[in-house]
């Protein structure tokens, strides 16, 4: 039975069929979930929480409160207005991250009277039971992954939108960088949510569609979503919505959370912003190499990582760091400001691009000075695909950047920690790589004062890092690319940035971090009570699971009994009546 005290009880029948049910019992509204239990019986046979309530059919109020004498006597408890139907997401595993262990259910409640439909359905309200109807602008990218956004979106994410009540438009893809122009020209006054059907690729083209409108300010208000459908997932792994009704769940309930931005800069080029990761070297290359092994799915990071690894690379340059919250938060324009009319998120040391600034001021440091770097990796998101789960100690919106790096060229040196520790979180736990928080990066690849100098910081030319004189300095074979959110950008001179809080991404009601850093510090109760509220409902969540898991496996242990006690009576039939002597005179002929 819920602890929590009930704040309405009705009586009615439920069941999970549409069909007439004769156990009549008791449905009960309680802070965070309803429950019903069969008359006379105290434990909750069936219990919903409301955070994984996605949809519900009931008559309207007009016509519950229909007052005329015919309209009463026409609908007078007619089974139409005495049912409602709830719609929600069914975790069967406590471990609400599974991929396999949430479906779709519908549940049906048959109420005695019409005044009782009436009453549920306002206290619902009141307790926000259902989610609140939106309009939402559905992205789907049919050639993300293996290909499979079209049917996700047509199997599992629009009817569950339909059931929801979400007014859906839906878009697909039709070339690389569309995203980016449909979110560059998206209406702002008829969307309210933007949910992507795709992989991380998608949403980070969305972003950068967003946040390149003159109406920038506005339009990174709008939360986004993410259905996976591509073959890294990295964000979905992270926040625990890689089962896909799951994270429809979460876009239709639509709880955001905030989320940090960075700002990647490079002389006379476009920003880039991204909201997942940047690196360069190994993680790097074999990221933006695998996308020829697509068809692979998640499997082609492995494989190219693999071939990397086995011909590692070193990569020269140095690295300047600026200590954590640094940034100011004033990167975020108030809308009354006159700076408001500026045409994109202003960075704070944009000046440090410039050729002539190669030693960036303090409180800039540089990086212990290494000969060269094999891998350097910044990223916000716990994980950095569906099967690297890099460090659980990484927040997406803390306005901390991590930034691990390693100068380790031993092929077995890397390898091993991959293979033994590329899912358990303990990657960075090994020692292979060195650590820093910081606020901004400024990297500035090539090799100063050698003959082959190409400190320029233009691209670094390929075939000038593959002269003789370089490869005699045993330093480099080739210049690699700078990976951000999966895309490659040349490698340049180029400054990092943070935006901490900067948007607002689609998080399941139940997610929470394990420590809270605040964004800033008139934030953190705010932050500490959603996040206790969160756990809340992810304790709920888990020991409903664990009822249902535990059904499960009584089910399980009833067949099994059966299935054993057949074999007990057919075994006795066959050896103590007729079987038996048949069996006997077998034996005896042979
Ligand atoms: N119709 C299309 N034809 C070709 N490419 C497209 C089309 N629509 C989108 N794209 C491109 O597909 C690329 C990959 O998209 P997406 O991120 O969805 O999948 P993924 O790369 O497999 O997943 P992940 O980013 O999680 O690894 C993006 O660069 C996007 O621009």
């Amino acid at each position: 039975m819920s602890e929590a005290q009930p704040c309405a009880e009705f009586a009615c029948s439920a069941s999970f069929t549409s069909g007439p049910n004769p156990f009549h019992g008791t449905l009960r509204l309680t802070p965070h979930e309803l429950s019903w239990s069969p008359r006379g019986t105290p434990a909750d046979s069936i219990r919903v929480p409301y955070c994984s309530i996605y949809g519900h059919e009931a008559p309207t109020l007009a016509r519950l409160t229909a007052e005329t004498q015919e309209l009463e006597e026409l609908v007078q408890n007619s089974a139409q207005d005495l049912r409602v139907s709830i719609h929600f997401v069914e975790f069967t595993s406590p471990d609400l991250k599974s991929t396999s262990g949430a479906k779709r259910a519908t549940v049906h409640f048959l109420f005695e009277q019409r005044t009782d439909v009436r009453r549920f359905l306002e206290m619902a309200e009141k307790c926000e039971v259902f989610p609140k109807p939106r309009r939402a602008l559905l992205l789907v990218n049919p050639c993300g992954g293996i290909g499979i956004a079209k049917t996700i979106s047509d199997t599992v994410v629009k009817p569950m939108l339909q059931h929801s009540g979400l007014i859906v438009k839906e878009q697909y893809t039709e070339y690389r960088r569309h995203a980016v122009d449909i979110a560059y020209k998206v209406d702002l006054e008829d969307v309210d949510t933007l949910l992507v059907v795709s992989g991380d690729g998608v949403l980070h083209e969305v972003i950068n569609g967003l946040l390149s409108r003159p109406d920038w300010d506005r339009a990174r208000q709008l939360p986004i979503g993410l259905v996976p459908a591509g073959s890294g997932n990295a964000i979905a792994t992270s926040l625990g919505t890689r089962n896909t009704f799951v994270a429809t769940l979460a876009a239709i309930r639509g709880r955001t959370a905030k989320l940090d931005i960075f700002s990647a800069a490079q002389r006379d080029r476009p920003r880039i912003f991204s909201m997942l990761l940047f690196s360069w070297g190994m993680m790097a290359d074999a990221d933006i190499e695998s996308d020829k092994y697509r068809w692979l799915g998640g499997l082609r990071f492995e494989i190219a990582g693999f071939i990397r690894m086995i011909r590692l690379r070193r990569y020269p340059g140095k690295v300047y760091v600026l200590p954590p919250k640094h940034t100011q938060v004033s990167t975020i324009t108030p809308p009354d400001s006159p700076d408001h009319t500026q045409s994109e998120p202003t960075i704070q040391y944009a000046s440090l691009l410039d050729r002539s600034s190669d030693e960036p001021p303090k409180p800039w440091r540089m990086l212990p000075d290494m000969p060269f770097f094999s891998m350097l990796l910044s990223i916000n998101f716990p994980c950095v695909s569906e099967d690297v789960f890099f460090s659980s100690a990484i927040r997406f919106n803390d306005g901390i950047m991590r930034l691990w790096y390693s100068c380790e060229t031993r092929f077995w040196r890397i390898l091993l920690p991959f293979v033994l520790d590329q899912k358990n979180g303990k990657l960075v736990e090994r020692g292979l790589m060195q650590y820093t928080e910081c606020g901004g990066i400024l990297i500035v690849p090539g090799v100063e004062g050698k003959p082959d100098d190409v400190t320029t910081h233009e691209i670094v030319d390929a075939n000038a890092v593959n002269s003789l004189s370089a490869q005699k300095l045993g330093i480099y074979q080739r210049p690699g690319v700078f990976d951000i959110d999966g895309e490659a950008m040349p490698t340049a001179r180029t400054l990092i940035e943070i935006h901490p809080g900067f948007m607002n991404l689609i998080a399941p009601e139940w997610f929470h971090h394990a420590r809270q850093q605040s964004v800033t510090e008139g934030e953190e109760g705010e932050l500490e009570e959603e996040e206790g509220e969160a756990r809340q409902k992810a304790e709920i969540l888990q020991q409903v699971a664990r009822t249902r898991s535990g059904v499960v496996s009584q089910v399980r242990e009833a067949v099994l009994l059966l299935v054993a006690m057949a074999a007990v009576i057919t075994t006795y039939a066959l050896f103590f009546s007729e079987g038996f002597q048949l069996w006997s005179g077998i034996a005896q002929r042979v």
